[in-house]
């Protein structure tokens, strides 16, 4: 699927990049002018100086279709083996077997415990829409940064943010549950956070990759909200345990590992702007146990 990529020059200081990213539109799509105008009106300090045609602008924002992508099979320079258990998540709980479809999760096999989504779990148009928001709001106020990727917004400091991926990663934080069988919680009131490299900054470590390393949490998460290929070039996760070729996500994908046991990097972009919805997990120590005791009255089970 053709994807769109294009540089703004914007004229305003801000200590982040001018890139924006959009991706997985089609060409023919028609963009409806006035959603656009309202959502930059809402950051009049920010100037474009290079504004394509509107014609020629397809814009996630204008998106009405939900290109979620089919299973993938063996896609050249993805580390993931074509086989893998295939895991899906319903109402009782985890299901073991070769069923398909939105939910599941695939378990790589090496030692560790690490599973990607078997396909997306978010449709081109939400990525597309977080993207959208989170270059914006890095245009306006800049990014934060924590240790690793110095390029970081938190998703709890915007509502825009958090109304767009709260459906996401609650239906995420769900799955660690079952796949991890125990009851996780974010390690940190400004988890989850968006991540972005970008190729175009000069500094490489921390703005277009990150080197190995774990993170403070028991599980992370990792959604791919940018399109390899289209919005960038290079970049994935590689876990060192698992192989030294990276974990290559389509958009909407999802990785989930364990975080602080696991020695991960991710691997240097070499063009564009690749953007991760990123989680930090922790174990809730006896979480359900304390649960089960409390609704039985203070009665204890073995
Ligand atoms: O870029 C990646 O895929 C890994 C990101 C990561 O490990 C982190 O943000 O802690
Ligand atoms: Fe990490």
């Amino acid at each position: 699927m053709a994807s769109v990529w294009r540089q703004y020059g914007v004229s305003m200081g801000t200590k982040s990049s001018s890139n924006r990213v959009h991706s997985n539109s089609s060409p023919k799509e028609v963009p409806k002018p006035s959603r656009r105008a309202s959502f930059l009106s809402r950051f009049p300090g920010i100037r474009f100086t290079r504004t394509p045609p509107l014609e020629s602008r397809p814009c996630s924002l204008q998106r009405d279709v939900v290109d979620a992508k089919p299973p993938r099979r063996g896609v050249e320079g993805d580390a993931r083996s074509t086989e893998s258990s295939i895991y899906r998540l319903n109402d009782q709980g985890l299901e073991w077997g070769e069923r398909e479809g939105e939910g599941t999760f695939k378990k790589l096999d090496f030692e560790g415990e690490a599973f990607t989504s078997d396909g997306s779990l978010v449709g081109g148009d939400v990525c597309g829409s977080v993207v959208d928001e989170v270059l914006s709001l890095s245009e306006s106020i800049g990014f934060g940064s924590y240790v690793f990727a110095k390029q970081t917004l938190s998703i709890n400091d915007h509502p825009t943010l958090s109304a767009l991926v709260s459906p996401i990663t609650a239906s995420i934080v769900s799955s660690v549950n079952a796949l991890y069988s125990g009851s996780f919680e974010y390690t940190k009131s400004s988890e989850p956070h968006v991540v972005v490299y970008d190729a175009s900054v000069p500094d490489v470590e921390g703005y277009r990759r990150v080197a190995f390393h774990t993170d403070a949490s028991d599980v992370t998460f990792i959604v791919a909200l940018s399109s390899n290929g289209g919005d960038y070039e290079g970049g994935g996760t590689v876990i060192e345990s698992y192989g030294p070729e990276p974990i290559s996500l389509e958009q909407g994908e999802c990785l989930l590992f364990e975080g602080g046991k696991e020695s991960h990097k991710g691997e240097e972009i070499t063009r564009g702007v690749r953007v991760l919805l990123v989680g930090f997990m922790k174990r809730v120590k006896g979480g359900k146990g304390k649960k089960v005791r409390k609704s039985i009255g203070g009665a204890f089970l073995a």
